[in-house]
């Protein structure tokens, strides 16, 4: 669907070489640090930005023809609502551009604002503003729907109810694309989880395979008498963060790592260890240092 994307903006490289499969009725999250490209990569999805290389196409036509015939709804960050106008009259509107939309009423109650119809757009709070951008995009009833960062602006309940609106929506088998800064939303709701960094996609795959990109386990331990490099040297010990009398050893061999750790220092105590999990990997592969990982 996207293939070889390159897009620059001066000296900023924002999108280096993405290509990107998307399978009907995946539900995927676009994860990265700010400035990891994932906007851009949204906004050449739906035509919005021309790329310097590379195609998009989206069943079978280019992003702009695919909006056209609505089988793309989008709701991006911070798009514009007509002030003057009432929720039911913007959504009645997209929905007049559109050749088979869902019915005002539909697409108002999918998206949870069915008591709003008659509010105007002032008087809206920013969680409520989001839900109607939602509304709008799903209006034209896509089969695509794109989403960059949705929940933004909400509260935690909001964004429980926005989720659950998805969810009604994913589960009718349609596809989705969304940018998120909230990692357990792309580990509760999304299939597949594609990890940006510098303009470049470094891990794609499942949570819980981009999660095991990362080998390896936290050893979290009060080990009186130990120094850090002590610690560090440790089998399989790959980074050590030591605070007030606390270490944790990262380690990619947890076994080997608390034998010794435990036959060196028997004095160690308080002892956990826990698995690194999606938000580990996350920083991990997003950091400097990293090498890109694609499990595609
Ligand atoms: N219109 C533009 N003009 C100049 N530079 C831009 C423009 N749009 C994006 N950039 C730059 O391209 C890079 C990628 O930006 P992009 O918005 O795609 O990242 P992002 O992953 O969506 O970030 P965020 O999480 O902060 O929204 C950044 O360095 C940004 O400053």
């Amino acid at each position: 669907m996207l293939a070889g994307l390159h897009k620059s903006y001066g000296d900023v490289h924002a999108v280096a070489g993405v290509d990107l499969t998307i399978a009907p009725g995946e539900v995927v999250a676009l994860l990265g640090p700010n400035g990891a490209g994932k906007s851009t990569t949204v906004d050449m999805l739906l035509g919005l930005t021309k790329p310097d290389a590379g195609t998009v196409t989206v069943f079978g036509a280019s992003p702009n023809e695919a909006v056209a015939r609505g089988t793309i709804g989008a709701m991006l960050q911070g798009g514009a609502l007509l002030e003057d106008a009432t929720v039911g009259e913007i959504v009645a509107m997209v929905a007049s551009l559109h050749r088979s939309p869902m019915t005002v009423a539909e697409a108002l109650r999918a998206s949870g604002v069915d008591d709003l119809a008659d509010r105007r757009c002032t008087k809206l709070s920013g969680g409520q503003k989001q839900r109607v951008r939602f509304a709008v995009a799903l209006v034209s009833d896509p089969d695509l729907l794109v989403l960059d960062e949705p929940t933004a602006a909400m509260d935690v309940q909001s964004r429980r109810e926005f989720w659950k609106s998805m969810h009604g929506f994913t589960n009718t088998g349609r596809t989705v694309l969304f940018a998120t800064h909230y990692l357990e939303e792309a580990e509760n709701y999304a299939d597949r989880v594609v990890l940006m960094r510098a303009g470049r996609v470094v891990a794609d795959g499942s949570v819980a395979e981009v999660t095991s990109l990362v080998a390896g386990r936290v050893i979290r331990a009060v080990v009186p008498g130990a120094t850090e490099a002590a610690l560090a040297a440790l089998p399989g010990v790959t980074e050590i963060e030591v605070r007030a009398n606390r270490a944790a050893i990262s380690t990619g061999d947890s076994d080997a790592t608390l034998r010794t750790l435990l036959s060196t220092y028997p004095q160690a105590h308080d002892i956990e260890v826990t698995a690194v999990g999606l938000e580990g990997a996350f920083l991990s592969l997003t950091s400097d240092n990293t090498a890109g990982a694609d499990l595609s």
